[in-house]
């Protein structure tokens, strides 16, 4: 079995991988994210889960797979990270509302011994009911939406919001379990189920 690292401290990307038999390492990368950039949105979210698995990948053996993702949500053609406090949530849940928006999450596999380097993406659309500045509040309060991009999280209260998505489910969460597979199957020849 081949040894597989995570660089990620997403506990949801570390959920997700643990419901198969993966059984990855956990590793974070300590990487700083720009403020502001002049890619695409998708290169951008390339880029920085490329960053990730190669800061991992450069403190280890060689023969590990080493899996990086970022996830970002765009709105028209701007990019909503993480909200930095409460009033910023506040300011980019009522950006988001009513609309629909992109989840974009970059995905990179490396493995160094075979100069293995993928670089993908994946992108699902989401979107959000009319919601009012109470309903936004109330979720605020919940405290769900401090450590996500796009300031929701759609694997808890955050499916509130949402009227519909169309596209991979697990990319909206962190991680695109079928890309994923896709591309350990074809490249690394490793099967997640
Ligand atoms: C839109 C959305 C995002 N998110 C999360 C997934 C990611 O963890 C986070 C985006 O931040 P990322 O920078 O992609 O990841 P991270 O900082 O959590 O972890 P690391 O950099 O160590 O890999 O937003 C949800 O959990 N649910 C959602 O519905």
């Amino acid at each position: 079995m081949e040894k597989i690292i995570l660089a990620s401290s997403s506990p949801r990307r570390k959920e997700i991988l643990n419901r198969f038999n993966l059984n990855p390492l956990i590793v974070e990368a300590k990487i700083e994210e720009k403020k502001s950039y002049n890619e695409s949105p998708e290169q951008v979210a390339m880029a920085l889960a490329f960053e990730k698995a190669l800061w991992v990948c450069n403190k280890f053996n060689n023969e590990e797979v080493v899996i990086g993702a970022d996830t970002i949500v765009v709105l028209g053609n701007r990019i909503l990270g993480k909200p930095k406090d409460e009033e910023d949530a506040f300011r980019i849940l009522s950006l988001l509302n009513n609309k629909e928006h992109s989840v974009i999450t970059g995905i990179s596999i490396i493995r160094a011994n075979t100069n293995i380097k993928i670089i993908d993406y994946e992108s699902t659309l989401v979107r959000f009911r009319h919601l009012s500045e109470e309903q936004i509040k109330r979720y605020i309060n919940t405290k769900e939406p401090m450590d996500k991009a796009g300031a929701y999280g759609i694997q808890g209260y955050g499916e509130v919001l949402v009227e519909k998505i169309d596209g991979c489910y697990s990319n909206v969460v962190g991680l695109p379990l079928g890309r994923l597979d896709y591309l350990l199957n074809k490249f690394f020849n490793i099967k997640i189920l």
